[in-house]
């Protein structure tokens, strides 16, 4: 088994790595862009692949390939297989209102929100595959007629790739059913009675493969040069963030967070966990263990924003952020630029409190930009601990991670020290490692050696979060009516 190959299907875009199968070490790799919008024709996911493999050189040199993918995203398929809409993605609030009746019909307050999280470790939240399936029934009862069979990104691409024989052969992880809220991460079995109340009728879903379980092999036929390619084994693949950590081998005490366009706090933990706040998903990871799991809406595109409001590029914001003292004198920006799912506040919009002829500056409105993301996360990190999950240091990835102000400043948010691998596509490379245990087989992964990661350490500054906490309640919901004038 020479090589191995993983991908990240990610929301931004799609990135391939192929790596040797034994040692792990970066052979080539390659990315391209996918489009924008919370609503994606899944052929584009697909395209996007194919030049990722063409910029990667093929995978005529390739054994395994393993497919990680942005997480819950509604992938619906008639009985030919064929893409009925548009998938709506995890980024898509359209569902809000879905999942709140999912709840309330489960009981009244803490009562529903308590059951969802016994049963399948999540409580809806829009973000949720069970939620847009019930979205999918009440708003497009036509496109809901026509549905035979539900799975997500990694499910659809991983089929796609053997070739898409049939529906039957719909495969998934652990990792990724369990962000689906009709799958149980604790008795590992799918709760079809709640898919039926979503959806009014009961759908094919996607075999749950184990950790090595293999999804089939690769049909040649169905990438360009495909003929001469050899027997490639198809990993089960994965969400994204089981795959980052497994990517970045985390550990006892260690947590991840992740900035792309979600931002992620997750630890992996021994047992599943039922948090009844919805905060905490109790989401499984790829070793057969747990993944408890915060994410926002609002991370590395929260960064864009400011660069672009500010009119500078990403690493100007960087050194904008550092020349302003840390908790920008005050100055808090609230980003929920894209309705928040962590609070669960779908409508809500962003907000900028303390603005004064001090703060009224470039440098401040950077500094509060990159306070207010890593707070939002702060906040997802004490949940986790409430949780149980012990955390000693941070593990930062993601592209947000290039930045240096993030790096610089979370350490002293997070009040923890804060490790940065080198930047990398650690999704894909959980995912490449979870194709070579897959191929080479073994009750352990193999032992990849990650290249020397840099740690950030900084006295925690407890008035940066004490701010923001008053802030993040002001804010305004779009849906709301603003009261009249008297
Ligand atoms: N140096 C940088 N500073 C801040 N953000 C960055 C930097 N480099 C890349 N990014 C941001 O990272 C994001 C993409 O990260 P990625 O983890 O690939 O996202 P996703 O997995 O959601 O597609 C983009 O929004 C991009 O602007
Ligand atoms: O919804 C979640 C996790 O529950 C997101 O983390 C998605 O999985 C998208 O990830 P990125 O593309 O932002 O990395």
């Amino acid at each position: 088994m020479p090589l191995v190959a993983g991908v990240d299907s990610s929301t931004q875009s799609c990135k391939l790595v192929i790596r040797d199968a034994e040692s792990g070490v970066l052979v080539r790799q390659g990315r391209a862009p996918h489009p924008d919008g919370t609503e994606v024709d899944p052929a584009a996911w697909w395209s996007a692949l194919g030049e990722a493999v063409s910029a990667a050189g093929g995978l005529a040199d390739v054994g395994a390939i393993s497919v990680a993918g942005q997480q819950h995203g509604m992938v619906c398929l008639d009985e030919t297989g064929a893409v009925v809409r548009p998938a709506l993605l995890w980024n898509d609030t359209r569902s809000a209102g879905a999942a709140a009746d999912l709840v309330a019909e489960a009981g009244e307050g803490e009562t529903g929100q308590r059951f969802w999280a016994d049963a399948v470790g999540v409580v809806p939240v829009a973000s949720l595959t069970v939620s847009k399936l019930r979205w999918l029934a009440r708003h497009e009862p036509g496109n809901a007629a026509r549905v035979a069979a539900v799975c997500l990104p990694h499910d659809w691409l991983t089929w796609r790739l053997a070739g898409a024989p049939g529906l039957a052969a719909l495969s998934t992880d652990r990792s990724d059913a369990s962000g689906t809220g009709y799958w149980s991460p604790a008795s590992a079995t799918y709760r079809r009675d709640l898919l039926e109340q979503a959806f009014g009728r009961m759908v094919t879903v996607p075999r749950v493969l184990g950790p090595v379980e293999s999804a089939g092999r690769l049909d040649p036929a169905v990438l360009a040069g495909g003929p001469e390619l050899p027997e490639v084994s198809l990993g089960p693949g994965a969400g994204d963030n089981a795959a980052a950590a497994f990517g970045v081998g985390a550990g006892p005490g260690d947590v991840v967070v992740s900035i792309g366009t979600s931002g992620t706090v997750c630890g992996v933990a021994e047992q599943p966990t039922a948090d009844p706040t919805g905060i905490v998903a109790g989401f499984a990871d790829v070793t057969g263990r747990y993944l408890p799991l915060v994410c926002t809406l609002n991370a590395a595109r929260v960064l864009d924003a400011a660069a672009a409001l500010l009119g500078v590029g990403l690493a100007e914001l960087a050194d904008l952020a550092l020349s302003a003292p840390p908790g920008a004198d005050g100055l808090v920006l609230v980003p929920y630029l894209a309705g928040e799912r962590t609070p669960n506040r779908p409508d809500a919009n962003g907000a900028v409190h303390g603005l004064t002829l001090r703060t009224a500056t470039p440098a401040h409105l950077a500094r509060a930009a990159v306070e207010g993301m890593l707070c939002a996360l702060a906040d997802g990190l004490d949940a986790l601990v409430a949780q149980g999950v012990a955390v000693q240091r941070v593990i930062l990835v993601g592209g947000g991670a290039r930045s240096t102000a993030v790096r610089r400043v979370a350490p002293q948010i997070f009040g923890v020290p804060v490790v940065v691998p080198p930047p990398g596509e650690y999704v894909a490379d959980g995912a490449a490692r979870q194709a070579a245990w897959t191929a080479l087989g073994g009750a352990q992964p193999p032992i990849w050696t990650v290249a020397a990661p840099r740690t950030y350490e900084a006295d925690p500054v407890p008035a940066i979060r004490a701010r923001y906490a008053q802030a993040r309640e002001h804010v305004i919901d779009h849906g709301s009516t603003p009261a009249p004038p008297r």
